[in-house]
């Protein structure tokens, strides 16, 4: 089938991501890493890397016969996927919210965006601790019981329904993303063709980027916590505390500043493909949880001493990730109540010279990173299994970091040469 272009979608390159062979490669690829992760960190790992070949996901045997692929599938945690599902739709449609513009976008529109993410989670979390007070640690580990069947449901669903959205964007009219228009169906399907799809008033980019996965994380981490306390007579140990603490407080600071993701590159700039449908709905949940996972079955004690180390560099982490986000954000706006220095630029937006946005090129990324050590450092050295989360991450906001430096060198042209002489170092200080 020819992929059209016209004047409102004109034909893009497929040169990200390593193009239509790195894409064909990445949509496998990712879903296998999901089920790795599980594979080789399980109750009967312990958690720890065997010789390959007793990991059943990588051996011939097990691979080759059906009933493998049979234990896979568990139709009720499909089920229970898709009412999780309808339960955020449910709470977007109901509880209230105020209606907010985006980004004005290339045909001169704004897409509508209802704010209501928080008090998804606040019912969601309700709903959990009263089942857990009324019935104790056992009667909210399901999830953990449950884990394999769900990252199937999970992979699925968001196959089905990158597939549906990809056939839906060549009818006529859409508004597609720039760079999901090229010439090759597999690179499209990964960036993902209309920019925004929705259904009605819902704009399904959003809700998934911030609902089913992030809330669906949070009560994951408390059914991996329960499952520690019904192993260990009811307790469950400072590391646990502390996941539950480090990567709740992140899910409540991304949903309390809802309206903070509307000006950013995968809602302004990507579709809806295959990278964020999976990234946000079998990703996100399935793979950030494996520190609370990895201590649901080999509890670690940290002790005072480090559960204070730990604890400080995830509070300098989110201490430098908030402040850095606010700032811009507030600029954005107009705002400047600290008087930080600025370059205008011919684009007509001005950049940041002093404060975070002087000290570095993605400070709030620096920030982000200490996060994410300290989540894995909470897991102990016993396995470098939990550490996954960090070599992915940096490797994550490098890409990031080169994906946008591309779209501001287009957006500023020289003006950002002269801010990159200004302000030289990227993610790390003094180091890169
Ligand atoms: N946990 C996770 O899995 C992930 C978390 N994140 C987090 O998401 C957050 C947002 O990241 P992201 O959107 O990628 O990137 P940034 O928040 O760094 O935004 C980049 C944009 O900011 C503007 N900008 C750049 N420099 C300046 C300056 N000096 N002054 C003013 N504006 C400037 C430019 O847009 P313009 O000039 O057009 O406004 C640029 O395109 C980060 O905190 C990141 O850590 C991201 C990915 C995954
Ligand atoms: C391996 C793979 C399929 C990668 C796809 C990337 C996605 C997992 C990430 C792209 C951008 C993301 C953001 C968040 C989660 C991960 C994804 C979806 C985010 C919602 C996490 C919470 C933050 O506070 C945030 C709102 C800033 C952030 C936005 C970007």
């Amino acid at each position: 089938m020819g992929i059209p272009f016209t004047d409102k979608n004109p034909r893009s390159k497929a040169n990200e991501f390593f193009g239509p062979i790195g894409t064909s490669i990445l949509v496998p690829v990712i879903p296998s890493v999901i089920y790795a992760l599980y594979f080789a960190c399980n109750d009967s790992s312990g958690g720890c890397p065997q010789p390959l070949a007793a990991i059943p996901f990588f051996s011939y045997r097990a691979v080759s016969s059906l009933t493998w692929w049979k234990g896979l599938w568990d139709a009720q945690a499909f089920l229970v996927y898709c009412a999780w599902m309808a339960f955020n739709v449910l709470a977007w449609a109901i509880l209230p919210g105020d209606w907010v513009d985006g980004v004005e976008l290339r045909d001169g529109t704004r897409q509508k965006y209802k704010i209501n993410a928080f008090s998804t989670l606040l019912l969601a979390i309700g709903l959990t601790l009263g089942t857990i007070i009324r019935g104790g640690s056992q009667s909210f580990t399901w999830i953990y019981e449950h884990f394999l069947g769900l990252v199937t449901a999970s992979i699925v669903y968001s196959i089905l329904q990158t597939a549906v959205l990809y056939f839906w964007s060549f009818k006529e009219d859409k508004l597609l993303a720039l760079g999901g228009n090229s010439e090759s169906h597999i690179y499209n399907f990964w960036i993902g063709r209309e920019l925004n799809p929705t259904i009605g008033s819902l704009d399904l980019k959003s809700f998934c980027e911030l609902r089913p996965g992030l809330i669906g994380w949070v009560l994951i981490n408390i059914s991996m916590a329960c499952e520690q306390a019904v192993r260990s007579g009811g307790h469950i140990t400072d590391s646990m505390l502390l996941i539950l603490i480090f990567q709740g407080s992140y899910v409540f600071d991304a949903l309390y500043n809802e309206p903070a993701i509307l000006t950013q590159m995968d809602i302004t700039t990507d579709g809806f493909g295959f990278m964020l449908n999976i990234g946000d709905l079998s990703w996100v949940p399935f793979t950030y949880t494996l520190q609370a996972r990895y201590l649901a079955f080999n509890p670690i004690t940290l002790g005072y001493f480090w559960s204070t180390i730990i604890f400080s560099v995830n509070a300098i982490g989110y201490y430098i990730f908030r402040a850095s986000n606010s700032e811009k954000d507030e600029f954005r706006k107009g705002k400047n109540p600290k008087n930080l220095s600025f370059m205008p630029t011919t684009r007509g937006t001005k950049l940041l010279i002093s404060g975070w946005w002087g000290w570095l090129q993605h400070p709030n990324y620096f920030g982000d990173i200490l996060m994410t050590a300290s989540w894995c450092a909470a897991t102990g050295l016993r396995s470098p299994i939990p550490y996954f989360q960090i070599v992915y991450f940096v490797i994550l906001l490098l890409h990031r970091q080169a994906r946008d430096n591309e779209a501001c060198e287009k957006k500023y042209g020289k003006d950002w040469e002269v801010y990159k002489t200004l302000v030289p170092y990227k993610i790390f200080p003094y180091i890169y």
